[in-house]
């Protein structure tokens, strides 16, 4: 069964309005909206159903959001309870995604991450939608997003509208869809305000076991969940089976490379393994590469799930090889986390949640590595590394290079993860130069 869509229709009432004749003095609603837009700025905003100017906190409308003399198109899909109906949501999520970025959508619309809350119970999980913007009114934008909606989404669909009145206020009116033939219903109108900036962005208290897993047994539950849907998960699983439960490391040292695209994560990591005599590892190991490209079309659920259960490999090869003799790894754990908190937390680094947030730690029952080296350059340099190798970008590199506040999200993740944390070496100098200084650091940490 599909999930619901957006609010239910008493949910979405309140959400629009409090009647301001059963409150003396009207409140602002109970669901706050925040969309990332175009330069990584967050739009917090919510409704306001009273005559007179906003409760304080409320404020006016919100800056920026809504193109003159455009439109805006918005609609959530509702929190699941249940891990099945999660990983159902999160499916629907990503293929609305999808089709919002193809035609007639592409052109002169802007589809903006949306995401819905509570900001009286952060307990409450978020809600993920969608923000179309349209520079034009057209009709026939709206008429696709309505069948869209029909299509994809439980009957009634509903969507709300944001518009711009001729008092220069901003309303959003919420219709109801009924079957193509009878068209949509208009269930109530109210006006839209900025709301109070929260303390934490919503979706930080819901990044554990959603986008980052803190135990084996949370991200192994999510692919179990996808058997049915995605037959590669039941491959992933039978692998990581296979996988003592708590490996222990050998006595040999055992040290990761992190660092972002390009940084010359590769370059190190060859440089060591000869230097050092090392055995080379790589997280995802190379035994579920041919499963890589399903789970990157997956949504955040289950594609970090996946990156998340990789490691449990990596591990029990780390556990093996040190045993014999010392082991180097291109990317483990930290790079499944930093990249997992930078794409769920939109807007910039002042966004992420804060340092010592449990997302910053290492899972209890996964191998730690003696030692983490993080390679950092200018995103200049990064940039002139990537063209100079020419090779095909990934999408995620394509936006790393487009979006210089995702670079920088995932950098400081890096830099906030906790026991162990990365010891930086500045990557952006010569090849021999980037090669001692991180020889250096692993003298430091294993003397003798
Ligand atoms: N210190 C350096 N100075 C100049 N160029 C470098 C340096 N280190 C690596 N490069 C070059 O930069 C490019 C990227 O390096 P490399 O493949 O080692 O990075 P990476 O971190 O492994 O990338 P990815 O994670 O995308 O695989 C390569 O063309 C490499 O030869
Ligand atoms: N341990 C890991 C390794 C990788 N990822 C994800 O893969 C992308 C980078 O992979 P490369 O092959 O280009 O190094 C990165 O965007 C991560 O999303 C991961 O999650 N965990």
């Amino acid at each position: 069964m599909l999930p619901r869509v957006a609010l239910s229709p008493p949910q979405l009432l309140r959400s629009m309005a409090l009647s301001p004749s059963r409150h003396a003095a009207p409140v602002l609603t109970e669901r706050c909206f925040v969309a990332e837009l175009a330069g990584s700025e967050l739009v917090y905003f919510t409704c306001w159903s009273g005559s007179g100017p906003p409760a304080p906190g409320g404020s006016v409308r919100p800056r920026g959001f809504l193109p003159r003399p455009g439109r805006c198109y918005s609609f959530c899909i509702d929190a699941a309870q249940s891990l099945r109906e999660r990983v159902r949501a999160a499916r629907l999520h990503k293929q609305l995604q999808q089709k919002l970025s193809q035609a007639p959508f592409g052109a002169g619309c802007q589809v903006l991450p949306l995401l819905s809350y509570c900001p009286t119970d952060a307990a409450a999980a978020p809600e993920k939608g969608f923000l179309v913007q349209v520079a034009q009114a057209a009709p026939e934008t709206e008429r696709s997003l309505e069948e869209l909606l029909r299509l994809h989404l439980p009957a009634p669909a509903h969507l709300c509208v944001y518009q711009e009145a001729e008092d220069g206020q901003l309303w959003r009116a919420l219709w109801r869809l009924k079957g193509a033939a009878e068209g949509k219903e208009r269930l109530g109108r109210a006006r839209v305000v900025t709301a109070p900036r929260p303390d934490r962005h919503p979706a930080a208290s819901h990044l554990l076991d959603g986008a980052v897993f803190c135990s084996r047994e949370a991200a192994r539950r999510v692919l179990e969940e996808c058997m049915a849907l995605i037959p590669e998960a039941k491959a992933v699983l039978d692998l990581v089976d296979k996988c003592p439960d708590l490996p222990k490391k050998g006595d040999f040292p055992v040290i990761v490379i992190e660092g972002l695209d390009a940084t010359g994560k590769t370059t190190v990591t060859q440089s060591l393994k000869d230097s050092l005599n090392a055995i080379l590892l790589r997280s995802p190991p190379s035994c579920v590469s041919q499963w890589r490209k399903t789970f990157d079309d997956e949504p955040t659920l289950i594609r970090r799930a996946f990156y998340a259960l990789t490691n449990y490999i990596v591990a029990s090869e780390i556990a093996k090889e040190s045993t014999k003799s010392p082991v180097i790894i291109d990317r483990y754990f930290h790079s499944t986390a930093a990249y997992a908190i930078a794409t769920e937390i939109s807007g910039k680094v002042s966004d992420l949640p804060p340092l010592h947030h449990p997302v910053y730690c290492w899972p209890k029952d996964l191998l730690k590595p003696d030692l983490v080296i993080l390679l950092t350059v200018s995103p200049e340099e990064r940039i002139r590394r990537l063209q100079g190798r020419g090779a095909e970008k990934t999408r995620e590199e394509a936006e790393l290079e487009v979006n210089s506040f995702f670079r920088q999200k995932v950098e400081e993740s890096y830099r906030r993860m906790e026991n162990p944390s990365c010891q930086l070496v500045d990557a952006s100098r010569s090849r021999e130069e980037v090669f001692e200084n991180v020889l250096h650091q692993i003298k430091k940490h294993f003397p003798s």
